[in-house]
């Protein structure tokens, strides 16, 4: 699907979807569990192949039609799965799933789409190896295809904590139910760093201690997983808010504003869009007990933002950048390289094809704003969800139409993005031929 954005203002209410993040954890730990409920879900392509996971596992994943989840888990140890576990495109399913795997007592085969067969996973692979189970990339280049061989002993190991922090995620959340448990050693600073955060409020959820030490962290063995009173709700997504965030920012009605619902503080590092948006000059209330953030147009500025917490906030911020006054310089950001696609590169030469001038280095995007420079033009969403929502976003404010090719993968992290736009009042058309 190609969809073609007339510039447009926005004004209205948005709520939040679910976090991606959240999800992810919580129907792996229902799936550790013998059972549980797991309310306000996301429903997105990345959270069902993490359910598909679970069912290859030997658990059962029922969605109700209020989008409640009700999971039947594989209680610890995983079954050998009766096909090849294919994550799509969801690097958190790849990683949190391959060290579930390492707990079952035989071979396990994990692909997914061209974009995740790209990603890197040997830090993960070596760190399983080094825990004695078998682990290794079909092509020996630490990229998937992976297979796996459980059962992975506990003990002692380093990991890098550059690359991906979804690595210290799924050892601890296997940790957890191996016999001695999981120390986890960091060679390197820690990037991504409150998405392990996420991790350890989520086990703390479903009864799980894990802990950080001085060296990374550590989770005890021979725990089970339950959540109190059987329940878990999952909060919503920053990295989503961002986007209905950045639209009010830069393209908000005159008169009204945008509202956003759902947006209640948890240990999501993206909520820091809040502040970068406010820094660049915004008009933003967060009212964190109603979980309501009021955003309105106002001239925005360049600043200098360090994504190293913050990695999925990138396209956003280099499309305010676009329309900011000034340079806006994304620092720490050579990790945003590894993902759905090199994002660092995607949005410099996708906003370049909107008139906008950027400076790219390995590990830093400078936009050199100017809104008069936008021009609309026809730009490649790069099947990355996160690169085509931000490049709608600079739609709204280019000079004419801005047609974003292959715009379905928004489903990846937020179905509802386009429909969303259209509620605000975006003018938007959908070619469904492509
Ligand atoms: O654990 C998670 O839920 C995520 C961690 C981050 O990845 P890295 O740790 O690979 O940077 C983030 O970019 C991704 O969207 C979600
Ligand atoms: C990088 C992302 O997710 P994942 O790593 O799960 O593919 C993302 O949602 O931006």
């Amino acid at each position: 699907m190609n969809v073609t954005i007339t510039p447009s203002s926005v004004a209205g209410t948005a709520r939040a979807p679910p976090s991606k993040s959240y999800t992810h954890r919580a129907i792996l730990a229902a799936g550790y569990a013998d059972e549980a409920t797991v309310r306000d879900a996301l429903w997105s392509a990345d959270t069902q192949a993490t359910a598909r996971a679970v069912e290859l596992f030997g658990g059962d994943v029922d969605r109700a039609e209020d989008g409640t989840l009700e999971i039947d888990g594989f209680d610890g140890r995983p079954d050998v799965p009766a096909d090849v576990i294919d994550c799509g495109n969801s690097g958190t399913t790849m990683r949190l799933v391959t060290a579930a795997a390492a707990l079952a007592d035989g071979t396990v085969v994990l692909t997914g789409d061209e974009s995740l067969r790209s990603r890197p996973q040997g830090p993960l692979l070596e760190a399983l190896s080094d825990l004695e189970a078998e682990a290794y990339s079909t092509r020996g280049n630490g990229q998937a295809p992976l297979v796996v061989t459980g059962p992975l002993a506990g003990g002692e190991v380093a990991i890098p904590g550059d690359v991906s922090s979804q690595y210290i995620t799924a050892l601890l959340m296997a940790g957890a139910v191996t016999d001695e448990g999981i120390a986890i050693d960091l060679e390197t600073d820690l990037k991504s760093a409150p998405y392990v955060d996420i991790t350890l409020e989520v086990l703390a959820d479903f009864g799980v201690e894990a802990r950080k030490t001085e060296g990374g962290f550590a989770v005890d063995g021979g725990q089970s997983y339950a959540p109190a009173d059987g329940e878990y709700a999952v909060p919503g997504d920053f990295s989503s808010i961002s986007y209905p965030l950045a639209a009010g920012a830069i393209a908000g009605d005159e008169g009204d504003g945008v509202r956003i619902e759902g947006a209640h503080p948890s240990a999501q590092g993206d909520s820091a869009i809040v502040d970068i948006v406010e820094r660049m000059g915004a008009a933003v209330d967060w009212d964190r007990e109603a979980g309501t953030i009021d955003v309105s147009k106002s001239p925005l500025e360049g600043v200098e933002v360090d994504v190293a917490d913050t990695p999925d906030l990138l396209p956003t911020i280099a499309t305010l950048g676009a329309v900011a006054d000034g340079d806006t310089r994304i620092t720490n950001a050579e990790h945003v390289r590894y993902k759905e696609t090199d994002r660092v590169s995607a949005m410099a030469e996708e906003l370049g094809k909107m008139g906008v001038e950027t400076t790219e280095e390995r590990d830093s995007l400078t936009i050199h704003g100017s809104q008069s420079t936008l021009e609309g033009a026809t730009v490649r969403g790069r099947a990355d969800h996160r690169i085509i929502m931000a490049l709608a976003l600079a739609g709204l404010v280019a000079d004419g139409e801005t047609t974003i090719e292959g715009a379905d993968h928004v489903d990846v992290s937020f179905p509802g993005f386009f429909g969303l736009l259209e509620e605000l009042g975006v003018s938007l058309e959908r070619d469904d031929e492509q």
